[in-house]
C-alpha cells in the first residue's frame, strides 16, 4: 500500500515539477492519483511555503533548489503529543550553544514527541521543527527550523533522532502521518530560520520582523488555501450525489405511475442544491481571500503589518465555517446516496474522511473562531472608541444606534439581515464580557463565560461576509453572461440566502423585523427555487468539469452505468477471488461441528 502511494506520488509530483507547483492543473489532479492524500502533500504544502515565508533570501537560496528540485523531501513538525492549538506550550527545546556555534534540540518528555506530521512516518527526510529558542539563558519563544532527520542515501533515521509512523486514522490513511523525538540533536545555527528572527554566533537574539506572529505565517497561508480546496471537495461529493441521484429511481408515489427518479423528490433537492450553491460561494469567496492575503502580503513587504489582524481574523473563521459547512455537506451528499453512498467506491467516504479531518488541522475550529472572536470585540470596542472599522466590519456601524433593521426578503435585502445579526450577536457579546466584569470577574475569566456566544458571533460574521461576497461576485461575474447563465447562477446565489434566513430565524427575529408571515414567505420562495433549480441540476454538477478518474466513483460517472461499476468494483475485492474462504474450513466448519 505505502509503496504504490510513493510510486504514484512521484509520478504525480514530477508532474508538478515539469508544470511549477502553482499548477493548479496539477495541484488539482493530484487526486486523479490518490483517492485519499499524496505523502508529499506536506512537501509542497507547507515545508516549501515556509521556506519561502520563514528563510532569509540567503537561505531560501541553498534550501529552495533542494526542495523544489526534490533533492530534499520535507514536512513540517509543530504538532506535539501535549500541544497543538497552544503553540506557545510547545515543548521541544532548541538551546544555543555558542561554543560550537549550534542549536540542541531536545524533547524533554513523552508529551514533548512531534506528532501528527505529514510524511514524517516513513517519507521526509527534513522537516520544519517549531522549537522553543533558548540563548544566554532566556527562552524566546517558538522559532522555526529547519532539521535533517534521515541520511539522504540510505533514508536511516539520524543519531539523536526518533521517527516512526502514528497508525491508523479515520482518513489520510496515504500520508503517513508521523512522530518524531530528538536526542541532545545538534543543528548549525544556519538552521534557524532567520527571516523573522535571528541569532548571531555570540548567541545574540535579534528580533527582525515588527509583528510577534509572522512565525505563524504558514497557517495563514495554507488556512486561505484550504477554503479553496473544501469548495473543490464538496463539488466533487455533490457531482456524485447529484449524478447518482439522477440515475437511482425508488418508490411510487402515485400508483401506477413508473418509480421517479430520486432527484425529482423536494427533500433530496433541499439535501442537495445547497451543495452546488455552496460549492460556488466557497470558491468565489476562496478567490476573494486570496486576493486580500495578496494584499497584505504586499502591505507587509512594504513594512506594513495593520492588514494582517483582520487577514488572521478573515482566514480563521472562514476555513473554520468552509470547512465544518463542508465535512457536513459531504456527509450530506452521503445520506442522499443510500445505502450505496456508503460504499468506499463511491469515494464519499474518503471526501468526508478529508473534509472532515480539515475542520481540525491548521486550526481547530472553536479556537479559530474563537481567534475571529477577539478581533470582533476588539473592533467593537474601537468602533466605542469612535476609531475607523477595518472594511469587513462596516457594517458595525449601522448597529451604533441599536435601531432594529427592517426585514426586506430581496437579495440585499437578506445579506443586511445577516450583517445586523453579526452586529448583533457581537453587540451582545461586548454587553456579556462587560456585565460579568461589573459582576466582579477578571476580564479572561468574563471572556471565558462568554465563549459559547462569541464562537455564534464568529459564526455570523463569517456567514454574513459569505453571503454578501458570494452576491457581490456573483453579480459582478454574470454582468457579462448570457440572460440563460446568468438567471442560473443568480437561482443559486438566492438559494444559498434563502437557505441560511430559513436556518438563522431566531436571529433574524431577534435582530430584525423579520415576522412569521415573512418566514412562510422565505419557505414558499425556498421550494418554488429549487424545482426551477432542478431542470439544471445535472448540468451545473457536469459544469464542474471532473474527469471519472477524478472523480474515481462508482456512483459519479459520466455515464451513469452505476449498477455495472458498483458489481466490478465487488468482484475485485479480494475475499471474491475463492468461492471459500479457507475460514470456512478453519473456524466456521468445526464450530458447526461444534469442534471448537
Ligand atoms: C502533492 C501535493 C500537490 C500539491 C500541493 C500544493 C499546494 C497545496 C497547498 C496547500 C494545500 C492545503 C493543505 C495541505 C497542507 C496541510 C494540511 C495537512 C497538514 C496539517 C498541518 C497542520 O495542522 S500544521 C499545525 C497547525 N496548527 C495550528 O493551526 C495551531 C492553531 N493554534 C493557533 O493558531 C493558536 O490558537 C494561536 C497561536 C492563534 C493562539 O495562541 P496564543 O499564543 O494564545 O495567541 P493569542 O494570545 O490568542 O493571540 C496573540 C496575538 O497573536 C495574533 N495571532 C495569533 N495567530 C496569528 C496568526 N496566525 N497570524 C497573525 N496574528 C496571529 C492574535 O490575533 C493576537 O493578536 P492580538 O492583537 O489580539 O493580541
Ligand atoms: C489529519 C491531520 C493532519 C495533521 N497534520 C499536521 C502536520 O502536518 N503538522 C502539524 O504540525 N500538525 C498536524 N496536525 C495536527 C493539528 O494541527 C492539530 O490536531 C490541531 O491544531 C488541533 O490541536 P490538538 O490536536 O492539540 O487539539 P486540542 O487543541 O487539544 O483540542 C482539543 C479540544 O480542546 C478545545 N480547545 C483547545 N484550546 C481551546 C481554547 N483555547 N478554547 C476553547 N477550546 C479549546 C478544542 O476546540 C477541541 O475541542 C494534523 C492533524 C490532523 C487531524
Amino acid at each position: 500500500m505505502y509503496g504504490q502511494i510513493v510510486r504514484d506520488g512521484l509520478v504525480n509530483v514530477t508532474g508538478i515539477e515539469d508544470l511549477g507547483l502553482t499548477s493548479p492543473v496539477l495541484q488539482r489532479t493530484s487526486d486523479a492519483f490518490f483517492k485519499e492524500i499524496s505523502p508529499f502533500l506536506l512537501h509542497f504544502g507547507m515545508f516549501v511555503p515556509t521556506i519561502i515565508g520563514q528563510c532569509t533570501p540567503e537561505q531560501q537560496a541553498k534550501w529552495l533548489p533542494l526542495a523544489m528540485d526534490l533533492k530534499i523531501i520535507g514536512t513540517y513538525a509543530q504538532t506535539e503529543l501535549g500541544h497543538g492549538t497552544f503553540i506557545r506550550g510547545l515543548e521541544t527545546t532548541a538551546t544555543y550553544d555558542a561554543s560550537t556555534e549550534q542549536f540542541i534540540l531536545k524533547t524533554p518528555k513523552l508529551s514533548s514527541y512531534k506528532w501528527w506530521a505529514g510524511g514524517l512516518g516513513k517519507t521526509a527526510n527534513h522537516c520544519i521543527v517549531l522549537a522553543q529558542l533558548y540563548t544566554k539563558g532566556v527562552c524566546h519563544g517558538p522559532h522555526p527550523f529547519i532539521v535533517q532527520i534521515r541520511d539522504t542515501e540510505t533514508h536511516m533515521p539520524l543519531p539523536g533522532i526518533k521517527v516512526g509512523e502514528i497508525g491508523p486514522k479515520l482518513g489520510f490513511n496515504t500520508a503517513d502521518n508521523g512522530f518524531l523525538g530528538f536526542e541532545d540533536f545538534r543543528i548549525p545555527r544556519e538552521n534557524l530560520m532567520m527571516k523573522n528572527a535571528q541569532v548571531t554566533k555570540d548567541g545574540t537574539y535579534v528580533k527582525v520582523a515588527r509583528h510577534g506572529k509572522l512565525t505563524y505565517g504558514t497557517m495563514v497561508f495554507v488556512r486561505v488555501m484550504l477554503v479553496s480546496d473544501m469548495a473543490y471537495c464538496l463539488a466533487k461529493a455533490v457531482t456524485i450525489a447529484v449524478r447518482y441521484s439522477a440515475v437511482r429511481r425508488q418508490s411510487q408515489p402515485k400508483p401506477d405511475q413508473p418509480e421517479p427518479q430520486v432527484l425529482d423528490y423536494l427533500t433530496q433537492q433541499h439535501k442537495l442544491f445547497i451543495c452546488i450553491s455552496t460549492a460556488h460561494a466557497m470558491k468565489l469567496t476562496s478567490t476573494w481571500l486570496w486576493n486580500t492575503f495578496t494584499g497584505v502580503l504586499a502591505d507587509m513587504r512594504d513594512g506594513n503589518t495593520d492588514t494582517l489582524p483582520e487577514l488572521h481574523a478573515l482566514s480563521s473563521c472562514l476555513k473554520a465555517i468552509s470547512t465544518s459547512d463542508t465535512s457536513a455537506l459531504i456527509e450530506q451528499c452521503r445520506f442522499a446516496c443510500g445505502g450505496h453512498g456508503y460504499m468506499y467506491s463511491s469515494n464519499l467516504p474518503a471526501l468526508y474522511s478529508f473534509a472532515t479531518a480539515t475542520r481540525t488541522y491548521e486550526g481547530d475550529y472553536t479556537v479559530l473562531l474563537l481567534q475571529t472572536a477577539r478581533f470582533l470585540v476588539k473592533s467593537w470596542e474601537q468602533m466605542d472608541e469612535g476609531k475607523p472599522l477595518t472594511p469587513t466590519l462596516a457594517y458595525l456601524e449601522q448597529s451604533r444606534n441599536g435601531s432594529q433593521v427592517s426585514w426586506d426578503d430581496s437579495p440585499e435585502g437578506i445579506v443586511r439581515g445577516f450583517d445586523a445579526v453579526a452586529a448583533g450577536r457581537i453587540g451582545a457579546c461586548v454587553k456579556s464580557i462587560r456585565k460579568h466584569i461589573n459582576n466582579g470577574m477578571d476580564y479572561e475569566d468574563a471572556w471565558q463565560m462568554t465563549t459559547v456566544q462569541l464562537v455564534g458571533a464568529a459564526e455570523a460574521h463569517c456567514r454574513a461576509v459569505i453571503c454578501r461576497v458570494y452576491r457581490d461576485e456573483t453579480a459582478r461575474l454574470t454582468a457579462g453572461c448570457s440572460p440563460g447563465v446568468k438567471a442560473v447562477l443568480d437561482q443559486l446565489s438566492t438559494l444559498y440566502l434563502l437557505y441560511w434566513a430559513l436556518e438563522r430565524t431566531g436571529d433574524l427575529l431577534r435582530f430584525s423585523s423579520l415576522s412569521e408571515r415573512d418566514i412562510e414567505n422565505l419557505q414558499a420562495r425556498y421550494e418554488a427555487l429549487l424545482l426551477k433549480i432542478r431542470p439544471n441540476a445535472v448540468g451545473l454538477v457536469d459544469a464542474f468539469d471532473f474527469r471519472d478518474e477524478v472523480l474515481m466513483s462508482t456512483l459519479g460517472s459520466y455515464d451513469g452505468r452505476v449498477y455495472e461499476r458498483l458489481m466490478e468494483e465487488a468482484l475485485k475485492t479480494p475475499l471474491n477471488r475463492e468461492p471459500v474462504s479457507d475460514s470456512f474450513h478453519k473456524y466456521i466448519k468445526p464450530m458447526m461441528q461444534g469442534k471448537l
